[in-house]
């Protein structure tokens, strides 16, 4: 069985080498889905019996481990130092430095990365994180998966 959750959050960005607008320094409302496999939960009488996992379980990871961190955050590659030079210039900004341009595989990617350990089987029911999707525009999306 798979379940998936949606959470959307706002973030800036640019492609550094892009050669055309995403160049320029924008944003993106972003929304990423996290699908989880695991067998239903049989044990009578807890909580999440006839679930796979709590989708509330299922956000509150999301948000620990990646959209708390990303939500109106820029979202800088480490290499582009103009652009971080500039970041660092503004007090308290919320800037995240990535090891990778951020585009929506490389989000995907590293998003995936973050939630792969934080998913945990608590039942028995063999859940696993199976695939990261992560949207760029509504029509624009990247999937990382297992
Ligand atoms: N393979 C990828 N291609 C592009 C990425 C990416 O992450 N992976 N990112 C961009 C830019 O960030 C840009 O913001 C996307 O722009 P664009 O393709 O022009 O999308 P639209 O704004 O036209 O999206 P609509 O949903 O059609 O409005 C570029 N390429
Ligand atoms: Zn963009």
């Amino acid at each position: 069985m798979q379940i998936t959750r949606r959470l959307e959050f706002d973030a800036g960005h640019r492609i550094p080498n892009h050669n055309s607008q995403c160049k320029h320094l924008h944003g993106h409302r972003y929304a990423i889905e996290i699908t989880l496999s695991g067998d239903i939960i049989t044990t009578e009488g807890v909580s999440e019996q006839g679930m796979v996992m709590d989708f509330s379980d299922v956000k509150r990871i999301a948000k620990e481990q990646v959209v708390d961190k990303w939500d109106h955050a820029f979202l800088v590659y480490r290499n582009d130092k103009v652009v971080l030079d500039f970041l660092d210039t503004l007090p308290e900004h919320k800037t995240v430095v990535m090891d990778v341009i951020p585009t929506a595989e490389n989000l995907a990617r590293v998003a995936f990365d973050l939630l792969r350990g934080a998913y945990h089987d608590t039942y028995g029911n063999h859940l696993r994180l199976e695939r990261v999707r992560l949207f760029e525009t509504p029509n624009n999306w990247a999937d990382h998966t297992r």
